[in-house]
């Protein structure tokens, strides 16, 4: 693979910290020739097979080739990489309106509309890349990315999915490996060592609808032995408290991607013809306020 060799510095200025994940860091970069702004991924190489730091070279190369099969512009495009002594650097797309989690978190939960202008956008990149046979894997909040610029009113963000780390070619449909996604957002059949597939992003996006909606994390426990379990044993529920005001539309849609069989689960296609999908507005719902008071009397 054509790597850059030699210190990043050369080309890039190397600025603030944009995120942190286990073995990687995202760090703003400036390139020097064009004045242009990219968000470079510093992942720690791990040297020796038995240690439990870093990542092995040939799974950094894997979603090395991941972005460079994939071309949708809600999917961070990448420039190039370089490899160094214990890093190898993806310098990628700058998407710098924030994490999906952070907009979430300023906003406690959002209305259906901004929920559903949100998860249509990722059905739809979903969409493509299951057209090509390539799951994401590790879909959560913390992977999607808000574009900077200011909201319709109403309406969603524009995103971008970010970070194909656990991201797989599924050609034969089915690829048993011993997975480590993020516990709240696996699906059961990862839990059960079951072959999995493509169908495990669209449980993801059932588990990220649903914190959307309420603001609550439908199987999340103490720990992650309790998580799991409340995953096998398809334990949520629509929290009256937590699901005021939430339409059967949205909570129908949501039940569509908690199906424990991977095969009858609805696919991203499925998805966008759902009427909870198929009524979203862009320019987001001019509230009546009177009705909305109605509601709640
Ligand atoms: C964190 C991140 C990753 C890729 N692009 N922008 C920001």
């Amino acid at each position: 693979y054509p790597y850059r060799t030699g210190a990043i510095e050369e080309d890039y200025e190397v600025g603030q910290d944009l995120g942190a994940g286990q073995f990687a860091v995202v760090k703003r970069v400036r390139h020097r020739k064009t004045g242009k702004f990219y968000a470079a991924k510093y992942i720690r190489k791990r040297k020796v097979k038995t240690s439990r730091r870093g990542v092995p070279q040939e799974e950094i190369e894997k979603e090395i080739a991941v972005l460079q099969d994939l071309d949708h512009p809600r999917i961070v495009k990448l420039r190039e990489s370089w490899n160094t002594a214990n890093e190898i650097i993806l310098v990628l797309e700058l998407v710098s309106g924030g994490e999906l989690f952070d907009y979430l978190a300023e906003r406690e939960q959002l209305t259906e509309n901004e929920a559903a202008g949100i998860i249509k956008q990722v059905l739809e990149t979903i969409s493509y890349m299951h057209e090509l046979k390539i799951a994401h894997f590790d879909l959560k909040p913390e992977n999607v990315m808000c574009l900077p610029g200011n909201v319709p009113a109403g309406g969603a963000p524009k995103i971008k999915l970010v970070d194909f780390g656990l991201s797989q070619r599924c050609d034969l449909g089915i690829e048993v490996t011993a997975m480590h996604g993020t516990p709240e957002f696996v699906a059961p059949e990862v839990l059960a060592f079951e072959p999995i597939g493509l169908e495990a992003d669209l449980w993801s996006i059932g588990v990220i609808t649903y914190i959307l909606l309420s603001g609550c994390s439908p199987f999340q426990g103490d720990d992650k032995a309790e998580t799991f379990q409340r995953i096998a044993q398809m334990d949520y529920s629509f929290d009256d408290e937590d699901f005021a005001g939430v339409s059967q539309d949205a909570k129908d849609f949501i039940e569509m991607l908690f199906t424990r069989n991977p095969l009858e689960r609805a696919t991203a296609k499925d998805c966008l013809k759902s009427s909870w999908i198929k009524r979203f507005t862009p320019e987001g719902v001019a509230i009546d306020v009177e009705a909305e008071m109605r509601v709640l009397r």
